[in-house]
Parts: C-alpha cells; structure tokens; sequence
C-alpha cells in the first residue's frame, strides 16, 4: 500500500473505510442506519438522514435519521416549503447558511446539504442528506466524501427497490400458480415433477409432500391405448394451447381411480424442464360414454319395442306347450340362468323375451347376441366391449352387450355357435360375474341373467370337443326344451289362426275361412322349419287370398307326412275350429274360466278375453 501522507488523502480513507466497513455486512434497514451513521461521523455534521419517497410523490419517509448521536424514529414530511424538495426534484443542493430564513419550517436549521439518489435509468428514488446548526462551508471533502455515501445509498435504495418488486411478483406469480383453476406441472424430460400446483394435487390424488419427484408416467395405466396416447402427448410438446391438446387417461395416485386429463406441454426455454397444463375432462368423458352407451342401448331397445311379447302372444295348448309354459312361469322370476333348446323356428328367442317379460326385470333391457351372426373373433369384442383403438377423446370404446345388459337380462342365441375361446371367457362372467373388456385391464361388474338357446346338441358337442363341458353345466341350471311343431301337430290349427288374423289384419283383408283340404295339408306336413315356415306360409297365402278362404298353392305345401287333421278341424271354418276348441277345453275344466285350472289359463288367455271370445262365438254354458 502507497504511504499516505496528505491529511485529505488519510481522511478520505477514513471515510471510505468507514462506509466500507459500516455497510459491507448490512443490507436495508440496517445498512441505512449504519451509512448515515458514518456519514455523519466522516463529515463531522451531527445530522444525517436517508430518505425515500411516500406512496404520493408529495411526502418523502425517512429510512434512517441520525440527529445528535442517536437514531429517531421513522417519519414522514410534507415536501413542500423544505429545502428537500428541490433535491427531490432532481437537484444537488447546498445551503451553506440561512436555512431557516427560507424555510421557516425548520427552525434551528443553519445549512444543509442534500443530494438525489437514482436508479440505474435516472429516476428519482428518494436522497441523502446532512443539516446543521452552524454554517456549512462548501469544502470540496465534505462534498466528495457526501458523494461517495450518496452513491452507496442509492444502490441499495435501488436494489431494495428490485427486490420488493421482485417479491411482488414471485408472490403473485406464486398466487396464480398455487389457486389456479386449471393444473400446473413443471416436469423434467423424463416426466419427473419439479413442482406441481394444488388443482394438479387434487386432480391427480397426491398429498403437498408427494408432489416433487412423482414421474407422471407412472400414472398412465399399463394398456397398449394408455401408453400410445402419453407418447403422443410427449411428441406433442411445444405446440401449445390454441390446439386441442391430447386426452390422457390416468389412474389417480391415491385410489387408483381412473381419471382423463387434456394435456399441454411447452418446454422450458432451457429445454431442462416442460411446463405443463391440464384439465380435469373425467366427467366429460364418462358422460359421454353414457351417451355412447345409451345411445347404443336405445337401438336395442327400439328392436325390441317392435317384438314386444309376452305370454299371450305364445300360441298353443297342447301338453308338450303348456308344460314348457308352466316351467317358464316358474324360473322366470328367479336370476337363474335359462337354457333354451329346440329346433330352428320352434319360439325359443319367444321364450326367450317371455322369461325376460315375466321376471322383475322386465323395466331393464333384453340384449340379445347371435352367436352364430358373428365372425369368431368379433364375438369376443361385442360380449365384453372393448377399449377403443384410434381414439380423439376416450369417448370411442365400445360397450359390450353384457354392460349394456347390465340390471337385465342378456340373451344369447345360438350358443352353441360359440368358439373355445370365447366360452372360457364367457364361462369367467358367469362364475365371477365379472369381465374385463378387450384390451381393458381393470374388470367390470355386471348384474345380468343369462338366457342362452342353441339348436344344437350341445352334449354332443361336448363329446367331439367342440363346446365347453363346464360352460354346459354352468347353462344348463334350468333347461327348457321347446318341442318340434311336429310333437304337437294339435296347435297347428291355433297357430294358423293366429296368423291368419294377424296378417290379414295387417293386409287389411277379410279372410274367414281356412278349406279342409289345406288345413289337412298344414296339419301333416313335416314343418322342418317349424312355426317360423308356418308363419312365412300362412303370410305367402294370405297375401295371394283373393276372397274370404285362405288358399294354399299344394306346392308350396307338399304333404310329407301324409297325416290326418286333427278330428273334427277338416273342412271347419277357423271361426269353427276356434269355438270348437274352446268348447272342448270348457268341457275339460267344467266351464270354470278362471283360477289356476280355469279354461283362460290353459287357453293362455286373459279370463276377459276368453269370456268376449265367448260372447262373440256365441259359447254358452249347456244347462
Ligand atoms: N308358440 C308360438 N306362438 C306364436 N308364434 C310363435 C310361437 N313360437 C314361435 N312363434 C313365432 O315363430 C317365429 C320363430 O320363432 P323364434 O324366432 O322365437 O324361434 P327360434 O327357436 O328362436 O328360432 P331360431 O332357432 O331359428 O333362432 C317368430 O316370428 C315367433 O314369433
């Protein structure tokens, strides 16, 4: 270090030792206090104030005022009539003497000496200053060393000044990130959360303290559709807000609950870390799975609206009928699970609706599902549903029918049409009541009875492997077995009625009467396709009727059993063959109509509308 021998030179190191050493340590508050403290010390002048401006411009707030020896308590003046308020207004000021002649409010005051402080861009912050009572010669010390504190203060009052600003706006920041309504995520490349906001929290199930270190991907659920769309969304990041983001599906950390989110990313201009927002979509999604489900629901019950049934509509009295009836009557208000056999044509999908019809959950949806209509490996897909594929929302999954079954009852057609595959899955729901969608992971609870009907042996099938004997096992809780129309070649003539007044109805036509000939035809033909043939038949014949008889072309109906009609039906008109009928099972019951053994209910009738069928077949009572 160089020898200092000028006194100037020796008190000028004082000064800026005292300044160095005073304020190094020290920042605000504490920094000013000290610096007017050692200003006052340096310059020899007893009084020594910081100021800054007030919130209006017209009053100025002492940071640190040193007055004798000691520190006074922080003020706040009025500018006006000071001598601050020229320094204020941007001018170095020294008033050597006579203070208190031009200020009359600062009695006492002889000489002052003031100085500006400024931000880095020029603007008034607030100034520095030094007042006696004594005369304050303009000594070029005294106003170098006033420099160099003035300098000092007005970079920590500007710094002050950042750093406030600064606060403000990492507080508000902070507000805006923490109670935002929308969900924020700073995460890493890897998906790592730096930091993640309260709405983030909720919509995801974390606790505050699980929120830092979580790896997002680690929420995306292990499906094949999951993790496409999470790498979509990566691929995604940078494109910003103003596109329709990506939908991610999600399970929530606390429950496992499955939830969706549209998701924007944009990374950090570092590219260390992407900042991410999103929005909670589950209740969109899943209503508009309902929706999809619903509507799709509605066809079903449209087509079914159309074949609407029930008992009555289940023509026939002979024994084999009646006993099929009776044991449908009785399994149709348990949930057990219904197997229907017979042959093609013979009312199984009628049963199969009338079990539906008579069971407590008539109010809920029939599904029904032909096994056979089916490619094997869609079966699967349309039992169970499955997770949509190319989806722009997660809206595109497809409910299986055993959802849109669920609270009803699901019938199966043709079962027997089955593959392997499909009945091991199928025998699954069946014991756990449970399945698990194609492509899905998390299994599905279902409440649905199960009607299956098939054509074929299935104890046959069962031996040449080609059906599940456990799957038969699990069906076969209540068999029914519809018998052939040739076990019960008495109905025919009911059943030609019936259709005959249904189609002519429909065709708007008169026909009466049904010839000898061709009721001996319809009675001993073979019927390989059972009523579904005599329905088709009778709707062919109809439509050709010119006149009040019904006309069979005999090659449309080839006699191939050469059988009798029943006595008493040949050559009868069908008004005939009807009171007739009702005669004989009057006569059976001893003309008691209603009542478990009455006449309606063997007639499978209303007790009304066999006493109006009555009146108008002009049946009465022998006396
Ligand atoms: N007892 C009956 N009374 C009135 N109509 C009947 C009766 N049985 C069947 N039908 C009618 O015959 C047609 C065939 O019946 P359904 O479709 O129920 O037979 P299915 O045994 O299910 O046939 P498949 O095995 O070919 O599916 C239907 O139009 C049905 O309304």
């Amino acid at each position: 270090m160089p020898e200092l021998n000028q006194p100037a030179d020796r008190e000028e190191v004082a000064a800026l030792r005292a300044i160095v050493e005073g304020t190094a340590r020290h920042t605000g508050e504490e920094f000013f206090r000290s610096l007017v403290r050692n200003l006052s010390a340096a310059t020899g002048v007893p009084n020594a104030f910081v100021a800054e401006f007030a919130e209006q411009r017209t009053r100025i707030r002492s940071l640190a005022f040193w007055q004798d020896g000691a520190f006074l308590p922080p003020d706040e003046w009025e500018l006006a009539g000071t001598p601050c308020e020229d320094v204020l207004a941007g001018s170095f000021c020294h008033h050597p003497t006579g203070v208190s002649e031009k200020f009359p409010k600062d009695a006492g005051v002889e000489s002052y000496l003031g100085v500006p402080l400024r931000d880095a861009s020029g603007a008034v912050l607030g100034h520095l200053a030094v007042f006696d009572a004594r005369p304050m010669p303009p000594e070029p010390r005294l106003l170098y060393t006033f420099q160099i504190f003035a300098a000092r203060a007005a970079a920590e009052l500007d710094r002050l000044r950042m750093d406030r600003m600064l606060r403000d706006s990492e507080e508000r920041f902070r507000d805006l990130f923490e109670e935002a309504p929308v969900a924020y995520v700073h995460e890493d490349m890897e998906s790592r959360f730096i930091r993640a906001n309260r709405t983030a929290l909720r919509v995801l199930g974390l606790k505050p303290e699980e929120a830092v270190g979580t790896v997002g991907m680690s929420l995306v659920p292990d499906t094949p559709d999951a993790q496409r769309l999470v790498k979509e969304a990566f691929a995604s990041i940078g494109r910003g807000t103003d596109t329709g983001g990506v939908v991610l599906e999600l399970r929530r950390k606390d429950d496992g609950r499955p939830i969706w989110i549209q998701w924007w990313s944009r990374p950090d201009r570092g590219g260390q870390f992407t900042r991410t927002v999103f929005i909670d979509v589950t209740e969109r999604v899943l209503m508009e799975r309902e929706q999809a489900r619903l509507q799709q629901q509605n066809v079903y019950l449209q087509e079914e609206l159309k074949a609407a049934h029930n008992f009555d509509e289940i023509v026939g009295q002979s024994p084999a009928l009646v006993s099929v009836l009776q044991r449908v009557s009785k399994v149709a208000g348990t949930d057990s699970t219904v197997l229907i056999t017979g042959e093609t044509g013979t009312g199984k999908e009628l049963v199969a609706r009338a079990v539906h019809s008579a069971s407590p959950r008539k109010a809920k949806p029939l599904i029904k599902l032909n096994c056979a209509a089916l490619p094997t490996h869609l079966v699967e897909s349309e039992l169970f549903g499955h997770e949509k594929g190319a989806f722009t929302g997660a809206v595109a999954r497809k409910p299986g029918r055993f959802e849109l079954a669920d609270g009803g009852t699901l019938f199966l057609d043709e079962v027997g049409e089955l593959s392997l595959e499909a009945q091991a899955k199928l025998l699954r729901v069946l014991q756990e009541r449970e399945f698990e969608r194609v492509g899905g992971t998390a299994p599905v609870k279902v409440d649905v009875r199960v009607i299956a009907a098939t054509n074929r042996d299935l104890a046959q099938l069962v031996k040449e492997g080609a059906f599940r004997a456990d799957l038969l096992y699990r069906l076969n809780v209540f068999p029914v077995r519809l018998p052939a129309l040739r076990e019960r070649p008495g109905d025919i003539p009911l059943l030609v009625r019936f259709f005959v007044t249904k189609f002519a109805g429909r065709l708007g036509k008169r026909i009466e009467r049904v010839s000898g000939d061709t009721l001996d035809a319809l009675v001993g033909y073979d019927w390989p396709g059972n009523i579904r043939e005599l329905e088709n038949v009778i709707e062919r014949a109809a439509i050709l009727s010119d006149g009040p008889e019904l006309v069979i072309d005999p090659d449309v109906l080839p006699v191939t059993r050469g059988g009798a009609a029943p006595a008493g039906a040949g050559g009868q008109s069908l008004v005939a063959v009807e009171a007739d009928h009702i005669r004989s099972v009057l006569a059976q019951t001893g003309w008691v109509i209603e009542g478990p053994n009455g006449a309606a209910t063997v007639l499978g009738l209303h007790p009304n509308t066999l006493r109006s069928r009555m009146k108008k077949l002009g049946i009465l009572r022998p006396s």
